[in-house]
């Protein structure tokens, strides 16, 4: 193909970068934006950290303007702690110990605001964002202790403090309301994330299945060639020993025994292939009744050395299948990369070997 023809790599479009740049921004801390629990904490972490910076700041500047001094303070210092915990997360990637830096100052901030009222007896209305976080970053366990611990701290704050429910004027009613209604928000905040952790195990287990699904023969249990190319790929750069293996006349044994009889022998043959390998080799079903098996070290004389040993097993081995008893054959091309044949070059010269033992008279190893 001339350079003319070659098409350039498509440019993202500003839409697609600006969202890029915010998913990256959000996820900061974690190598990818995926779904997983860690990358989902992070996300709350950032989210918390850039949400807390934006209100608490603001409400901090306010408090120290109309003589809030203290409470201003404490709002901007948590403002600063934020903002610095971003920047952590964004260079240790530690979002547990980040998660710590979010959670416990928001824990002290809110039993402050409700013990002093905040700004004009408003501060107790902040604590109904607390399960949500404590959940989301802890986890169900850690989370549900945590809040019951705050709980306690809210009771004894809001009941046994001479706190500044009194001054506003409030109904005797409310801290009673208060902590009803908190409880409810532990509750449904504690469904929530039960549910969500349930649903991200079943989909981590599903998405396992269905990766071995992807890369295992479900007759054989040896890899399938998507799985035997993608380890193969991982070796490139060293010398790989490769037999292609086909047993002979395979339409008789389902002509002659029945499909059933025929999926047995090629369960037997891969279970005969398996453990015949060095640690060093693995095996894959590559199509039918084909199995390649790679050896990532030994020379090649091993290669063939093992190529003889798993035809004569198969050779000799008894297969037996609901009363009938039989023989199949195996013919064996081997071959091997070297700096000048790639892997590519190397199953295709297994493949020509393979023929010329088919068309030798088959049952044999064919080498060169
Ligand atoms: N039972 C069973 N048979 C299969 C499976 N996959 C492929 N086959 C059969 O394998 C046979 C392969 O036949 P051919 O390609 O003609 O080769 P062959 O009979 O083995 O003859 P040679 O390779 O020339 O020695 C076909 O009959 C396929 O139906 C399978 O998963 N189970």
């Amino acid at each position: 193909m001339s350079n003319s023809n070659k098409t350039k790599p498509e440019k993202p479009s500003n839409k697609t970068q600006n969202k890029s740049a915010w998913l990256t921004f959000f996820y900061v801390g974690t190598e990818e934006v995926s779904f997983s629990e860690d990358a989902r904490r992070i996300l709350i972490i950032n989210l918390f950290t850039i949400v807390g910076v934006f209100f608490t700041l603001p409400l901090g500047i306010i408090s120290l303007f109309t003589g809030k001094t203290t409470l201003g303070w404490c709002l901007v210092f948590i403002a600063v702690l934020y903002a610095i915990n971003h920047v952590f997360l964004r260079f240790s990637r530690n979002h547990s110990l980040s998660g710590s830096f979010v959670i416990y100052p928001l824990y002290a901030l809110m039993i402050y605001l409700v013990y002093t009222g905040g700004m004009n007896g408003t501060g107790h209305v902040w604590i109904f964002c607390v399960p949500a976080v404590s959940l989301f970053l802890h986890g169900m366990k850690q989370g549900l202790i945590e809040l019951a611990v705050f709980t306690i701290a809210l009771i004894i704050v809001m009941f046994f403090t001479d706190n500044y429910f009194s001054e506003f004027g409030y109904h005797e009613t409310l801290p009673s309301r208060i902590l009803f209604s908190f409880m409810v928000v532990i509750f449904l905040s504690g469904i929530y994330e039960y549910s969500m952790s349930r649903f991200n195990d079943e989909l981590k287990e599903k998405t396992g299945k269905l990766k071995l699904l992807a890369y295992i023969d479900s007759l054989t249990e040896l890899l399938n060639r998507r799985g035997m190319l993608q380890r193969l790929e991982i070796k490139e750069q060293e010398v790989i020993h490769l037999l292609l293996a086909d047993v002979d006349f395979f339409k008789r044994v389902n002509d002659q025994y029945g499909h059933d009889a025929g999926d047995y022998a090629l369960m037997k043959i891969a279970e005969i292939i398996q453990t015949s390998l060095p640690e060093y080799g693995f095996a894959a079903r590559w199509g039918g009744e084909e199995f390649l098996v790679a050896l990532s070290e030994g020379d090649i004389q091993e290669a063939n050395a093992l190529a003889e040993l798993i035809r004569k097993r198969i050779e000799s081995y008894k297969f037996s299948y609901e009363g009938q008893v039989f023989n199949v054959t195996l013919s064996v091309g081997v071959a091997s990369t070297t700096p000048s044949v790639i892997l590519r070059e190397a199953i295709t010269l297994a493949d020509n070997r393979l023929y010329r033992a088919k068309h030798s008279g088959r049952n044999q190893v064919c080498t060169d």
